[in-house]
């Protein structure tokens, strides 16, 4: 592949324009996010998410590419009439007709943001474009012109930055910056630059770009080599004060930087940074679960940040430590980011200090003998579940099979497909308190029909907001494990169900949330204190 090793000459100190301690948001999670396979999302949506990004602090979101579709146009247009606080942006070629279009969309806003782009490699020049490095400046300067006539607010970002010739980078920035192009964006397109590199490009634009003290340089990377975050941190340090991000790092091929990421990096390490960004961090997590839902990409559950491990401990050593102080492993505190408070998750790494806490907010204070007694056999359903709920603990503590923590227990299931779609199940349950109740339902399939059926024998609503089935053993006669997870009250509650049927398992697992909200219930009447972790 014929890669560009432009030189880096290093600036000097001295050489250096001053900059302040504002690193400006600019989020494109509606338009590179968007623009990914399987992140496409409708103009509800996206006019959900970007009042969802105002309230977050975002200083610039990237609405969309105008000319892109009418419906691009649409949604930026009404994203541009709602907006008041953030700077709406959109994209465009520096072609004069999709000037004139993103101009219009832009009509409505009370802060509007022409971005033009134009690639500058020598790949791209050659093989893309068909222009030589003159035609490049002219079309952009061109294109400046035209954007500025209409818009006080133009960005020029130079596509491919990262693998541009560094004097021509610098000669294209100042030949823009005197057309009136204010931001100047350096994109690493292809994920290819290393921190070390981005960090000398920036000082190097910076001490070389004519007019560098008027412009507001900005990073824009991709996370091909997993370096995103690391590269947008890097470019800040070299004196970037615009970060182009997106929520949950998507973005196209394997993403942009995460802006939840820079933003927590640039909070958590202030001391080495000295700057900031105007977010609201406790909006992270929301804004996150909401682009989630939007677009039904779940998160790993090992996402830094906003994943749902990012709180949660469940190794017996670093619950007592966080039983004891929880800076002994977190760096940060899950409220600061909107993350429900930190939990302890018991599982069959875990040890007595954690069963002992979980077991008291429980209401539970067994003798050190009995502790032990259960602690044993909490080990063995830790090595046969991957997760212990609470409905197993009580179990546990009242002597109970773990299995079936009740009150519901199922007696008859029965679940049946339709030829032209469809499907009807019926189930007969059982309750600790000796009542048995039959109830049949129809769904769009034997999973819906099932849990409507639960859902009616119980009385408990159960709105779903995931569902999956993961395989829990191998073989032809493998166990499938259903995890299904309900949002109700302003709580997640998952339900889990085995079988190697696997509407079985579903119906399991829908009688393991229903379960989990009765007995809930049961316990606000005892009134048991919530789970907490302790203090930092
Ligand atoms: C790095 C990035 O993320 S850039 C943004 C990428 N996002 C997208 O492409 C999503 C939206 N895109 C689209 O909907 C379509 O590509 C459209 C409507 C913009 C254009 O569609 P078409 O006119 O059919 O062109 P197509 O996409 O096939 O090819 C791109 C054309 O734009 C030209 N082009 C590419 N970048 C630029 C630019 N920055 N300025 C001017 N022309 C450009 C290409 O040379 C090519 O021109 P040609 O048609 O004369 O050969
Ligand atoms: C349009 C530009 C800024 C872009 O998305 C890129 O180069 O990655
Ligand atoms: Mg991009």
């Amino acid at each position: 592949m014929n890669q560009q090793n432009p030189t880096s000459p290093r600036a000097t100190d001295d050489d250096r324009v001053a900059v302040d301690d504002h690193v400006r948001v600019f989020d494109t999670t509606l338009r590179d996010g968007e623009q990914a396979p399987g992140f496409s999302m409708n103009r509800s949506q996206k006019i959900r998410l970007a009042h969802a990004l105002e309230e977050l602090g975002v200083d610039v979101i990237e609405a969309g590419f105008p000319q892109a579709s009418p419906d691009d146009f649409a949604a930026v247009a009404q994203i541009a009439g709602e907006l008041r606080r953030s700077t709406v942006c959109g994209l465009s070629r520096c072609l004069p007709g999709d000037i004139e279009t993103t101009a219009r969309a832009l009509e409505k806003a009370k802060s509007a943001r022409i971005h033009l782009f134009l690639s500058t490699s020598p790949l791209h020049r050659e093989h893309k474009l068909g222009m030589s490095k003159q035609q490049v400046i002219d079309t952009a300067v061109d294109a400046v012109r035209r954007a500025r006539a209409l818009c006080d607010d133009v960005e020029f970002s130079a596509e491919d930055a990262l693998r541009t010739e560094h004097d021509f980078l610098a000669e294209i920035f100042s030949a823009v910056l005197d057309a009136g192009a204010v931001t100047l964006n350096a994109p690493d397109t292809v994920g290819y630059t290393t921190p070390t590199e981005v960090a000398e490009l920036f000082a190097w634009l910076r001490a070389n770009v004519r007019g560098a003290e008027r412009a507001v340089f900005s990073a824009h990377c991709h996370d091909d080599l997993g370096l995103a975050v690391a590269n947008s941190l890097a470019a800040i340090g070299a004196g970037a004060r615009q970060v182009e991000c997106t929520i949950n790092g998507i973005g196209e091929r394997a993403g942009n930087a995460a802006l939840e990421e820079i933003v927590m990096a640039l909070r958590v390490r202030a001391p080495h940074y000295a700057v900031d960004t105007r977010i609201d961090a406790r909006r992270l997590y929301p804004t996150s679960r909401l682009l989630s839902r939007l677009t039904g990409q779940a998160l790993p559950r090992n996402k830094a940040v906003v994943g749902e491990n990012a709180f949660a401990h469940e190794s017996g050593i670093h619950q007592h430590g966080m039983l004891k102080h929880r800076g002994t492993y977190e760096i940060m505190r899950a409220e600061d980011v909107g993350v429900p408070p930190s939990r302890l998750v018991l599982g069959k790494h875990s040890g007595r200090h954690a069963l002992r806490q979980r077991l008291e907010e429980l209401g539970y204070t067994p003798d050190e003998d009995r502790l032990g007694v259960i602690f044993d056999a909490f080990k063995q359903l830790a090595d046969r579940k991957r997760e212990i709920h609470d409905g197993d603990l009580e179990a546990l503590a009242l002597g109970r099979d773990p299995d079936q923590p009740g009150p519901w227990r199922i007696e008859q299931l029965h679940a049946a497909s339709h030829l032209r779609g469809g499907a009807s199940a019926s189930l007969k349950l059982r309750h600790d308190d000796g009542r048995e109740v039959s109830e049949a339902a129809i769904g769009d399939g034997p999973v819906d029909a099932v849990v409507r059926a639960v859902e009616r024998a119980t009385g408990e609503a159960l709105p779903l907001t995931d569902f999956r089935i993961l395989s829990a053993s191998e073989g032809g006669d493998a166990q499938g494990q259903a995890v299904l997870v309900v949002d109700r009250e302003q709580r997640q509650w998952c339900g889990h169900g085995w079988s190697t049927d696997i509407v079985e398992a579903a119906a399991l697992a829908a009688l393991d949330v229903a379960n989990a909200i009765a007995r809930d219930h049961a316990r606000q009447t005892r009134k048991t204190p919530a789970a907490k972790v302790v203090n930092a």
